[in-house]
Parts: structure tokens; C-alpha cells; sequence
């Protein structure tokens, strides 16, 4: 039910590959890629390369999450990276029905990702074309900042318009994300939980992430 999806962000960069083979071990299922182009958000991460240099490690999907201003211009360079979804952010996409078509034209499951303030009107028109709604519940651009309750109510009215409408889109929840905050997104919807501090910060990955998918698991049970 609830998949766990570590964010490399917070990984050891002189060990990369390690640290990925790490958390699959660990019981990850999804290794989330976080990209920083220093214009979107003000930080920088990494690029295709980086994605290229880990993709051969894992058969883990690869949730390719685009942080930059004009994603169209590189969303095939990921997608030759290996991602299996790519993710963009609607306040980066003023053609968004058109990015879109374009992950999806390259064999790629497409996302959309709303900033914590951002409403889910600006999605409700492309419901039917995508897989994935990223919530972030941090304003993007760090790891390791603390979790935004107010967005717990958008999950829920997504969730619940996911239902209604008898869709198979996943949701999935960054920033913030721990033992204690895991459990109300669930119950709100959430199926997707991003954790990067909250398992790369602690000495075992294996125990963190258990525990943190235990709890979202007795949230929902
Ligand atoms: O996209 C982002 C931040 O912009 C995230 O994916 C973070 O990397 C999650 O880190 P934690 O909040 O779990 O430490
Ligand atoms: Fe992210």
C-alpha cells in the first residue's frame, strides 16, 4: 500500500552509488531524484549525469523530480537518463498539457507537483494524463526542513476527487516527511512518501525506513 521513496538529496555524495544500493536494501521502493537548477529554487543539485551514473545500480524506479525553469528543454535528456516518472512543477510549466505529452511521448510516466501554497485547481484539467500528484509540504529547494500541515487538507480533496472521477493516479508527499508525519498524509490519501533526511541522517537506513513506513501502514490500518 504505502511505498517509501528516499530522496538522494540527503545521501553522501562522495559514496553516491553506496548509498543507493543502501537504501534498496533497506526496503525502498522508489529512489527519488531531487534536481535543483538554482533559478526555480535557490539551490543547486545535479543533473542527467548524475542520474546516467546511478541508474545501472538498481532496478528501483527512478522518480525523477524537476526543480527547474523550463523542464521541457531537458526532459528528454532524463528520460535517456533512465527515469521511470518525471515530475514538474505547474508553476514552472505555463504549457503543462504540453510537458506532459512530452514525458509521456518518451516512454515516461508523467507527474505534476503543486508547491505548498500552490491550489489543485491548476491540476483538475489533466487528471486523466498523468500518474502521479507530488505534494510538496516544504517550500522546495532543501532537505531537511519541517513539514507544512496546511497542505494535509489539499491531499484529502485530491484523494477524494481521485475517487470520484475512478482514476489511477498515485500521490505522493515531499518534505518533512518522518514517523510523526507520515501518518496523516496517509490517512488523507498519500500512497507516495518522500523521506530524505529522515532515513539518509541516521546511522541504520534499514530501521529508519521500516519504521517510518510502519507508521504511515498503522495510520491507514
Ligand atoms: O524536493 C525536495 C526538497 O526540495 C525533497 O525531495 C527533499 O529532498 C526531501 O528532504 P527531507 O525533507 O525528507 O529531508
Ligand atoms: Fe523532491
Amino acid at each position: 500500500m504505502i511505498k517509501i521513496a528516499p530522496s538522494i538529496l540527503a545521501a553522501d555524495f562522495s559514496k553516491l552509488g553506496e548509498e543507493v544500493l543502501e537504501v534498496e536494501k533497506a526496503g525502498a521502493d522508489w529512489i527519488h531524484v531531487d534536481v535543483m537548477d538554482g533559478h526555480f529554487v535557490p539551490n543547486i543539485s545535479f543533473g542527467p549525469i548524475v542520474l546516467n551514473a546511478i541508474r545501472p545500480l538498481t532496478k528501483l524506479p527512478m522518480d525523477v523530480h524537476l526543480m527547474i525553469e523550463n523542464p521541457d528543454q531537458y526532459i528528454e535528456e532524463f528520460a535517456k537518463a533512465g527515469a521511470d516518472f518525471i515530475t514538474v512543477h505547474v508553476e514552472a510549466c505555463p504549457h503543462l498539457h504540453r510537458t506532459i505529452q512530452l514525458i509521456r511521448s518518451l516512454g515516461v510516466k508523467p507527474g505534476v507537483v503543486l508547491n505548498p501554497h500552490t491550489p489543485i485547481e491548476t491540476i483538475q484539467h489533466v487528471l486523466e494524463d498523468i500518474d502521479l500528484v507530488l505534494f510538496m509540504t516544504v517550500n522546495p529547494g532543501f532537505g531537511g526542513q519541517k513539514f507544512i500541515h496546511s497542505v494535509v487538507p489539499k491531499v484529502k480533496q485530491l484523494s477524494d476527487i481521485i475517487k470520484e472521477k475512478g482514476l489511477s493516479v498515485e500521490i505522493e508527499i515531499d518534505g518533512g516527511i518522518n514517523e510523526e508525519t507520515i501518518g496523516a498524509c496517509a490517512e488523507a490519501g498519500a500512497t507516495v512518501f518522500v523521506a530524505g533526511s529522515a532515513i539518509y541522517s541516521k546511522k541504520d537506513r534499514t530501521q529508519a525506513l521500516q519504521a517510518i513506513r510502519k507508521a504511515g501502514e498503522e495510520a491507514i490500518s
